[in-house]
């Protein structure tokens, strides 16, 4: 701190963190409807306790002191009874809205989120960590659910509610008013101090959770390998370390709230005392700052009824205050991943007729085959040495079959995510028209999410019938293999198709494709591990969907190289033979 760096950035940090906190605010912005009425029935229960308060003074002062008829007191009761009545009902109110609230701003931050992360394509998709992706979609959006559904109406109550109760007091006996406000500022200051250590910590804490998170679904998903290599003490000693780092910025972080919640408690508690030990002494006739004139017992009982909740409001927020931390922290991990800091992809950006589209996109609708025409394309897979596909140029007509041969690592997988729209060009240009063919793309791995077959298939089309459904998985020869399951095609496989072959994993990639029903189809491998009954009955099926579409298939197999009405062969330079 000592050097003039880091005396200058002290100013510059409290202006991002303003900034920063606008906008969190901002993020409010759809549900600031609720939020409003969250906050005008707490103001409004908090300013209510005022008459409560009193109306208990009142019938303990007529009832006892002044041994008033129970019968004249009646009114007074019911009078109680109907604030406390419409407190409670105001709180609920609170509760509900800002609940409410919370949950629709967290829906609607998750959708985004996932639309965003969707929207980078497949390939960056494909070198995230699931694990880390979803602690942010979860854990880091919950994290705004304390800010939103408590700090903000605490916020609101601390600058409302408590300025009038001072008033009150010092309009009934001014010692008291300033007592209280001379011990008001204490909790703020104390808070803004605590404040600056609780965004670092949170953040921290967040990091550390993601990391765990991501490092944890890792290894999950590598049992297995895990196994068979011996690894398992390592690894499990690697997760141990991770658990221990989340354990102590989760300790530290709960130090710091606890602390901040602590020495509030403490200045509220010592504060209250005071004012009870100067009503006591002025009751003792111990002392006299009224000028003689006598404190009654309503009156003294009254200001002791208000003065703890004075103080109230303030704890609260200094109880939510670690929210607003942890919700700073988790809108920055969220502002890093929704950042466009993905290059744009140069094919997308050199396609003038086509929309830019990093996956095949779900609006392309042109049911009629397109033509596609490669011109000199060169791509490069990020971090690669070499290109995979060099000066690549290849013209398909609309209609054609066209099967891609050559040898592994031969770039065929490459120019089908490059025609897919998934890979940025180094070089050239790819054009397909009409631009809008609706395109179809049945990768060599694909994924398959934790659900039931059908729903594996229908997320190719979710409004698909049943009919539908069992027409392409039929054509694709699923049905071969789920007629030995249990369920059939209800049968529920695990993420990343735990429990299918590689080869029923393609077959589901296919019924997919199928049930797309693209004019377009680009198909890896689509008969690979498969006996060669299933193959041929594959082939058929292929044979038959290719009518009035285009299709590209990268294969090795010699049946699938005879079914295509063109074989074209890429070497190993990744360029045409
Ligand atoms: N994500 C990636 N990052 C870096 N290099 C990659 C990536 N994907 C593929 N490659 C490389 O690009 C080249 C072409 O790979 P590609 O998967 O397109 O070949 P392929 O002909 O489909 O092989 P196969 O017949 O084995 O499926 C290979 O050298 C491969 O190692």
């Amino acid at each position: 701190m000592d050097s003039p760096d880091a005396a200058e950035s002290l100013p510059q940090a409290s202006a991002s963190r303003t900034a920063q906190i606008r906008r969190l605010d901002a993020l409010a912005a759809p549900v600031r409807g609720r939020l409003r009425v969250a906050g005008g029935c707490t103001v409004v229960a908090g300013w209510l306790l005022v008459p409560q308060a009193a109306l208990i003074a009142l019938l303990v002062q007529r009832g006892f002191v002044e041994g008033a008829e129970p019968t004249t007191l009646v009114p007074a009761l019911l009078a109680l009874v109907a604030v406390g009545v419409a407190r409670a009902a105001l709180l609920l109110g609170a509760r509900r809205n800002a609940d409410r609230a919370s949950t629709e701003l967290r829906a609607g931050l998750r959708r985004t989120l996932a639309g965003r992360l969707l929207g980078r394509g497949a390939p960056w998709l494909r070198r995230q960590r699931s694990g880390g992706l979803s602690e942010l979609a979860a854990t880091h959006v919950d994290a705004l659910d304390g800010y939103f559904g408590g700090y903000l109406l605490a916020r609101l109550e601390v600058s409302m509610v408590p300025l009038a109760y001072l008033v009150v007091a010092f309009l009934v006996e001014p010692v008291v008013g300033v007592l209280l406000l001379v011990t008001m500022p204490l909790a703020p200051v104390f808070m803004m101090l605590v404040g600056r250590g609780a965004q670092a910590a949170s953040q921290g804490q967040l990091r550390a959770l993601s990391r765990m998170g991501g490092h944890f679904a890792d290894r999950l998903r590598g049992l297995g390998l895990i196994r068979v290599y011996g690894r398992g003490e390592a690894e499990l000693a690697g997760i141990g370390d991770a658990a221990e780092g989340l354990r102590e910025r989760s300790l530290k972080v709960l130090r710091i709230a606890f602390l901040s919640s602590a020495v509030l408690e403490f200045f509220a508690s010592v504060s209250v005392a005071l004012i009870a030990l100067y009503l006591g002494m002025s009751y003792l006739g111990m002392m006299d700052l009224r000028g003689g004139a006598a404190l009654t017992l309503g009156t003294g009982l009254f200001l002791l009824l208000l003065a703890p909740e004075f103080y109230a409001p303030m704890r609260r927020l200094a109880a939510h205050y670690h929210d607003r931390a942890s919700a700073l922290a988790a809108l920055e991990e969220i502002e890093h991943a929704l950042a466009d800091d993905v290059e744009p992809a140069p094919s997308l950006a050199e396609r003038p007729e086509s929309p830019a589209r990093s996956t095949p996109a779900v609006t392309d609708t042109s049911t009629a085959a397109p033509a596609v025409s490669l011109q000199h394309i060169s791509v490069r897979h990020a971090g690669a040495a070499r290109d995979a596909l060099s000066a690549v140029s290849l013209d398909i007509a609309p209609g054609e079959f066209v099967a891609l041969a050559g040898g592994s690592g031969s770039g065929k997988s490459t120019l089908l995510e490059a025609v897919a729209g998934w890979l940025p060009l180094r070089e050239g240009r790819i054009e397909i028209a009409p631009h809008d063919a609706r395109i179809g793309y049945a990768p060599q791995r694909p994924y398959l999410f934790h659900g039931s077959i059908a729903d594996n298939l229908r997320i190719a089309r979710p409004d698909a019938d049943d009919a539908a459904l069992h027409a392409a998985a039929e054509a694709a020869q699923v049905m071969r293999f789920t007629a030995r399951l249990p369920d059939g095609l209800d049968t529920v496989i695990g993420e990343r198709g735990f429990g299918l072959s590689g080869g029923e994993a393609r077959r589901i990639a296919l019924a997919r494709l199928f049930l797309r029903n693209p004019a377009l189809a680009l198909l890896d491998e689509p008969t690979a591990f498969l006996d060669p009954d299933t193959e041929r009955a594959v082939l058929d099926a292929l044979a038959m969907f290719a009518r009035g579409r285009t299709l590209i298939v990268a294969t090795h197999s010699d049946a699938a190289l005879a079914t295509a009405g063109r074989v074209v062969t890429l070497d190993a330079s990744g360029g045409l033979r």
